[in-house]
């Protein structure tokens, strides 16, 4: 095991702005970072594998993950649920590696309270405008869900006081960049680092 735990990275932010986007980016990257894989009672699309995407769940073996605690957080998002497996990060974090969950906005305010120690990254559009362009140009909701969609995306924006940082996406590039200089400057944070030292003082 190493010295010090891992570090544990939200990003969250409305929907439409891009968490998705960027995730996959930051993935092909290939950071020295874990993805947690989330569970989710909606259907799998086209191309999805279980385990690889999400874990696909029944409502009924949803309801038994949160029943026996087994769930970081947890969210309804439009008509489907989704949760974070909370053994994988812990154990993730354990090992001393940095795990990075990519989720709504409730449960991004529900792992803050479970890890307070977590870095917080809301994604922000360029303006609500092109918010409102992209989730149109995804052509995956109808008319009225887009209207909801965007009525929620302002009340979330004004959840971003709860965040550490806001990265605003507006190149994909760009966008990741800043992400990579949260993660290098964490991990230069004294809070992080002491522990190691203090360990290595005692030994
Ligand atoms: N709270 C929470 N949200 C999640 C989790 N996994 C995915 N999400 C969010 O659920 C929303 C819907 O995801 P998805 O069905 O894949 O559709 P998308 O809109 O194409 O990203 C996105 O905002 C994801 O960030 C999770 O474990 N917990
Ligand atoms: N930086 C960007 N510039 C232009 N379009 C983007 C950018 N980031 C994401 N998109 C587009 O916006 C839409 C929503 O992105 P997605 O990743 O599905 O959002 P989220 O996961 O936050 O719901 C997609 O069509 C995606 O291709």
């Amino acid at each position: 095991m190493k010295n010090e735990r891992g570090i544990l990275f939200i990003l969250s932010g409305p929907s439409g702005v891009g968490k998705g986007t960027i995730c996959k980016a930051l993935r092909a990257q290939k950071l020295n970072i874990q993805y947690s894989v989330s569970a989710t009672t909606r259907n799998p699309r086209e191309g999805e594998t279980h385990g690889v995407e999400y874990f696909f769940k029944t409502k009924e073996e949803f309801q038994k993950m949160i029943d026996q605690n087994e769930l970081l957080e947890w969210a309804e998002y439009v008509g489907n649920y989704y949760g974070t497996p909370i053994e994988y990060v812990n154990q993730t974090l354990d090992e001393g590696r940095d795990v990075l969950l990519e989720i709504e906005v409730q449960g991004a305010l529900q792992v803050k309270k479970t890890f307070p120690e977590g870095v917080f990254i809301f994604l922000t559009p360029p303006s609500l405008d092109e918010l409102r362009s992209r989730i149109v140009g995804r052509g995956t909701e109808t008319e009225d869900l887009i209207n909801n969609r965007m009525a929620v995306a302002k009340e979330e924006i004004e959840m971003m006081k709860h965040y550490d940082y806001s990265v605003v996406n507006d190149e994909v590039e760009s966008a990741c960049d800043r992400i990579k200089s949260i993660i290098t400057a964490e991990h230069c944070k004294v809070s992080h680092v002491q522990p190691k030292y203090e360990k290595m003082f005692r030994s």
